[in-house]
């Protein structure tokens, strides 16, 4: 990562700003350490505890000093600074305005050797440099809208190959010449069953892009939840045996997506379906679930790359994205421009390293107004944060980097938290998502003399942008024409992009993400710590229970675990809370296992002996009846 590694050595000194003055302070080379990182990813290196003090390092003194002279307000100037930055793709009828960001021409001169930087650095990544160092991965995102620029033919011919797969698989899908068993002879649903960039950009671009009555309507299992994985399985009710269900996982081993796949498939064999004729497995090649899907003979299974992230893999096998590749690969055309101007993403990342001080000082809020484009916001969270919220730079800088995004639509958040951002904490910068066109062709209506609904909305819009200014919140707007499977692939690459510049920008790898694998591993030690529970509340129950032999023998005979349960002879032993935590040998998780007592008696398989949860040293339980497969899962 050379070009990286140099990016900080090259920071230059930034100066004072005529307009807005105030010295801005260079970054001290001496407060950066020099990592001691080898030569393969960083997590095996020695990171070295680096007191990063960010005022130095990133400039921020010098950035909030330059800021000290506040916001341009005469209105001819800023229609002179509107006209002077104004980004227009013309292909694409793509606008973007970034003059309601204040940064000066200074900021932006001297930025310019980190966007050189930082452009030379994505120019590797797409010729197939290990842009994910701490995963030792290439970074082949933009490769799926053109494969040509993959960096080998084998690549090039996955991602063709992929791609007319999966369209000639949907094609097949609608005109009904793959079907369900069922009598209805098509599918009419589909429900897709991942998590994060697995269900994000899938559920972004469902509603933004599904029409009015499309073929197969949508829905979406996107979290180990069971109430809301019922809800989905009721709202199906019969047309469950015409429902494609597409199981997507790039990993193929996300808890919450396999559980997900788990209770889809009991709702088939309770409905007395075969699972295996209408599901479809999106993962990478030789995954659990690619494996589960090739042995149970599924319906189809399309490949996921390792070399893309799942906050990047919108592009890859899933809706119908040839316009949306058209429109990814116009816009990744745009953003390998090396002229700042000329590069939308590059000045999306210029505004986001004024308006957060490199640092992620303010927040993103993301309003499009246009409800097709509700879920961006939600969308951009994942792409934005999970991408840039780090906790060391390439240099094994301790930085806590990112940036928070929130937001829904507009005008809908006006009457929510408009009220805050115009008079409240400035702690965010906003990006508002213009649509030109309210209405297709001929169907707008007047519902007053020369006003329409869609005036009102772009009323909304731009008076809250002069709202917000007036009383210096900056904003960004980016305008496009109007939602289509083009635009929206547009404005995906166009993040994407901006991300990867900004993440070059603030010197840290925005392609892993290490944060979530902690989670994963203490969501992991919560149920092994509520297996060792149920054991000891086995063991207290004075009934040992039969093995797993005799279990198949009173299933055989139809007995019901619960039923030999209810006819023990001894009651069973009821334990407080430190008893419990002494025979998990775990007295420190006493907390935990409370928690875990208190969610299985809301449940009814633990029973509340003495005492309640409001007073925990008073809770005395034992096993109530139970799954025995959970005692012996
Ligand atoms: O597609 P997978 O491997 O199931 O992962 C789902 C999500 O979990 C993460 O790996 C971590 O949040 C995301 O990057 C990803 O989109």
């Amino acid at each position: 990562m050379a070009s990286l590694s140099g990016l900080c050595s090259s920071f230059p000194s930034l100066k004072p700003n005529n307009r807005i003055g105030g010295e801005l302070s260079p970054v001290r080379k001496d407060s950066l350490a020099v990592s001691t990182r080898s030569n393969s990813s960083f997590k095996h290196s020695v990171a070295r505890e680096v007191s990063a003090d960010l005022s130095k390092t990133n400039d921020v003194a010098g950035l909030k000093q330059a800021k000290q002279g506040g916001l341009e307000k005469d209105p001819k100037a800023l229609w002179r600074r509107y006209v002077d930055w104004l980004y227009q793709h013309k292909e694409l009828g793509l606008y973007l305005d970034v003059s309601r960001i204040g940064f000066s021409d200074e900021f932006v001169s001297e930025m310019e050797p980190r966007f050189q930087a930082a452009f030379k650095a994505m120019e590797e990544l797409e010729r197939g440099a290990i842009a994910n160092p701490d995963e030792g991965r290439m970074v082949g995102h933009y490769w799926l809208r053109n494969a040509k620029l993959a960096p080998n033919p084998f690549l090039q011919v996955q991602i063709d190959k992929t791609l007319a797969a999966v369209c000639d698989f949907a094609d097949a899908v609608i005109s009904g010449k793959i079907k369900p068993p069922s009598p209805e002879g098509r599918f009419t649903q589909i429900l897709s069953v991942g998590i994060g960039g697995s269900a994000l950009g899938p559920q972004f671009v469902a509603e933004a892009l599904a029409p009015d009555n499309p073929p197969l309507k949508i829905r979406f299992i996107d979290n180990t939840d069971p109430a809301g994985i019922d809800h989905q399985i009721a709202q199906l009710g019969p047309e469950l045996a015409s429902t494609l269900v597409i199981v997507i996982s790039k990993s193929g081993g996300t808890p919450e997506t396999r559980n997900g796949l788990l209770e889809v498939q009991k709702a088939f064999r309770e409905a007395g379906l075969d699972f295996s004729k209408q599901g479809v497995a999106i993962t990478q090649e030789n995954s659990l679930l690619d494996n589960t899907a090739r042995i149970e003979g599924w319906v189809a299974r399309f490949p996921m790359f390792d070399w893309v992230g799942g906050r990047t893999s919108e592009m890859s096998a899933g809706v119908d994205i040839r316009e949306m590749l058209v429109g990814a690969s116009m816009m990744d055309e745009a953003t390998r421009s090396t002229v700042l101007r000329k590069n939308p993403a590059a000045l999306l990342a210029l505004c986001w390293y004024w308006a957060t001080d490199g640092i992620g000082s303010k927040d993103m809020v993301v309003l499009p107004y246009k409800d097709s484009l509700l879920l961006f916001s939600r969308y951009l969270q994942q792409l934005v944060m999970e991408s840039l919220g780090k906790e060391f730079d390439l240099d094994g800088n301790r930085v806590n980097q990112g940036i928070s995004v929130y937001g829904n639509k507009g005008s809908t958040d006006q009457h929510a938290y408009i009220q805050q951002l115009r008079e409240g904490v400035h702690n965010f910068f906003v990006t508002f998502i213009e649509v030109l066109r309210d209405r297709p062709p001929g169907h707008d209506w007047e519902l007053e003399p020369g006003v329409t609904c869609g005036d009102y909305l772009f009323g909304m819009l731009q008076g809250t942008r002069s709202a917000l200014y007036a009383n210096d919140r900056e904003s960004i707007t980016v305008t496009v024409q109007e939602v289509t499977p083009r635009s929206v692939g547009a404005l995906i690459a166009l993040y994407e992009r901006a991300v990867g510049i900004y993440a070059s920008l603030v010197n840290i790898n925005a392609y892993h993400q290490p944060g979530v694998e902690a989670g994963k591993k203490a969501a992991g030690e919560v149920l092994a710590l509520q297996k060792r529970v149920l054991a000891v509340l086995n063991e207290a129950s004075h009934f040992s229970l039969p093995s797993s032999s005799l279990i198949q023998r009173l299933d055989d005979l139809q007995m019901q675990f619960s039923h030999f349960n209810a006819h023990c002879e001894d009651p069973a032993e009821s334990l407080t809370l430190q008893e419990i935590a002494d025979r998990c040998h775990a007295p420190d998780d006493i907390e935990m296992i409370y928690k875990i007592i208190e969610h299985m008696a809301a449940n009814d398989r633990a029973l509340i002996a003495e005492g309640d949860c409001g007073s925990p040293y008073s809770l005395k339980v034992f096993l109530g009846e139970c799954n025995v497969d959970e005692l012996y899962a």
